[in-house]
């Protein structure tokens, strides 16, 4: 079982340190195909048409909605760019992995 799945995002309202990048990169193994680039963790998904890219947008906007954890998510013709920071410390917390590790999930 991922480390992540069983957790759930704790309301950031600053004040906690970011990870740092020693932290980001041993844990980036734990979400398979996302990468740390720009000071966000970022996945890239492709899919057979726009239709399914969109209902892959709703059942991440679910999750955002469950954890109260929002990524920036870019949409193009059959293709999604996930883009995940936490905004109240402008880096990355434990959120942003489980909410990587969730969207994950998504597609087992
Ligand atoms: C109080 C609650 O934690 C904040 O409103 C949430 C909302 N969604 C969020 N999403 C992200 N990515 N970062 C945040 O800091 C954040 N804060």
């Amino acid at each position: 079982m991922n480390q992540w799945l069983d957790k759930k995002c704790k309301a950031c309202e600053g004040g906690v340190d970011p990870l740092s990048e020693v932290v980001i990169n041993d844990y980036l193994s734990t979400i398979p195909g996302w990468e740390y680039k720009d000071l966000r963790l970022s996945r890239k998904f492709d899919f057979k048409n726009h239709y399914q890219a969109i209902s892959f947008v709703n059942a991440v906007a679910w999750i955002s909605h469950s954890e109260n954890h929002h990524p920036m998510m870019e949409v193009g013709f059959r293709d999604v760019t996930i883009y995940y920071w936490t905004h109240a410390i402008d880096g990355i917390s434990d959120n942003d992995f489980i909410c990587a590790a969730k969207v994950n999930n998504l597609l087992t």
